[in-house]
């Protein structure tokens, strides 16, 4: 079984948490004081940015990214960034990839919590290369007073970008539940990707407590906590919004290299084959789980033979402990081993689906490897103390 990777390989350990300001979870874009040679919108995009080195535009070099003019008045460049859904933000990455002669040297990040009243006061978007905010729109957007939001990034430098210093991760200490940022850069320049890690916080208050719901979708604050390989998709996209659209948001691992030539299947049909690659998330809330849905949209030649879902209750002190290893004791099997087919959705409930009582976490187990998209587990919230 292969080993999480080091976090020094991927970033820090807030970077496995979930984008909440990804175009793909719906992050969204609503004021730029300038988009001259690249939109804004680019900053969500959740592939990694492109460099065509021969490609221009009317306005300069087409760059992958958000990209404003060399400022030649007082001032430096904003925008205002709505979060997919409300969160707490752990951390921060700025890169910069492919603005060498071009990065914002500097930025910073300022955070509220916004009604749609407040939104309103900001001007629908026009998103234009070769604009910049008007005077009637700059004075409409100061009515929010943005520049008085909490700091949760003070301003600070970023590198290149070249590969070696295009990453930048800032981490953010406020533990409060944001709606909106404004990104500053300072002057001016251009960044290829903002992404904003952390944990969606659903207003349970507004959500009848019998409602099935799925736990560990990230709208419900569901987030992964571990897994054993995430080669070519994050586990993270198991508990993501929607279906898959290609094969890169759903989670896959590498084939493995010890593969035996010849595989055996027992009598029902499962696979006997060494190893196995699990995914583990901590639910949003805890509860009892009634119904497994296990998707393998898109993956073809690539869907595992089978899968397992389990699940505990355990404490967050005992998260970490329980989640890096592959054998605590507390797993419950939740859904024993049923076999897959390619691309589709499997849905399972009682009595496939075996009651576990209250729980906080679950785990996902394929075998032998390949991909699954996502993951969705439908169930009633509970508290801990109703077990
Ligand atoms: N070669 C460039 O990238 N020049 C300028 N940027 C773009 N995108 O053209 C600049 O200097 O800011």
């Amino acid at each position: 079984m292969a080993d999480r990777p080091l976090t020094s390989d991927r970033g820090p350990k807030f970077t496995e948490l979930n984008d909440l300001v990804s175009q793909k979870a719906g992050g969204k874009i609503l004021f730029a004081t300038d988009d001259w040679f690249a939109v804004a919108e680019n900053l969500l995009k959740v592939e990694p940015a492109a460099f065509d080195k021969d490609a221009f535009t009317s306005y300069g070099k087409l760059m992958d990214g958000w990209e404003t003019r060399r400022k030649r008045k007082e001032g430096h460049d904003w925008c205002v960034v709505r979060l997919a859904m409300p969160g707490v933000i752990h951390g921060v990455e700025v890169d910069t990839s492919f603005f060498t002669g071009n990065h914002a040297p500097r930025v910073s990040l300022q955070a509220a919590r916004l009604t749609s009243q407040d939104e309103a006061i900001i001007p629908r978007r026009v998103s234009k290369m070769g604009s910049e905010a008007s005077a009637a729109n700059m004075k409409k957007v100061a009515a929010l007073k943005s520049e008085e939001w909490q700091t949760i990034l003070p301003m600070t430098a970023t590198g290149p970008g070249y590969s070696n210093t295009c990453r930048n991760y800032y981490r953010v200490q406020s533990r409060d539940r944001w709606t909106h940022l404004r990104f500053n850069i300072y002057p001016d320049g251009g960044v290829a990707r903002l992404r904003v890690y952390g944990q969606v916080i659903p207003d349970w208050s507004k959500l009848p407590a019998n409602m099935l719901m799925d736990l560990v979708a990230m709208e419900s604050g569901g987030v992964c906590v571990g897994y054993s390989n995430v080669h070519y998709g994050h586990a993270r996209n198991l508990i993501g919004k929607g279906r898959s659209s290609v094969m890169s948001d759903g989670w896959e691992t590498a084939r493995k290299i010890d593969r035996p030539a010849i595989l055996e299947s027992d009598l029902r049909g499962v696979l006997k084959v060494p190893g196995n690659e699990w995914a583990t998330f901590r639910l949003g809330h805890p509860g009892t789980i009634l119904k497994v849905v296990i998707d393998t949209n898109l993956f073809k030649g690539n869907f595992p033979d089978s899968c397992k879902v389990e699940a505990c209750n355990i404490g967050m002190d005992e998260e970490s402990e329980a989640m890096e290893k592959f054998g605590p004791p507390q797993w419950k099997l939740l859904l024993p081993t049923v076999k897959l087919s390619a691309d589709r959705l499997h849905h399972f409930d009682a009595p496939d689906v075996k009651m576990c009582g209250v729980v906080s976490h679950v785990r996902l187990t394929m075998a032998p490897d390949g991909g699954i998209s996502r993951m969705r587990l439908f169930g009633l919230r509970r508290n801990k103390a109703n077990l």
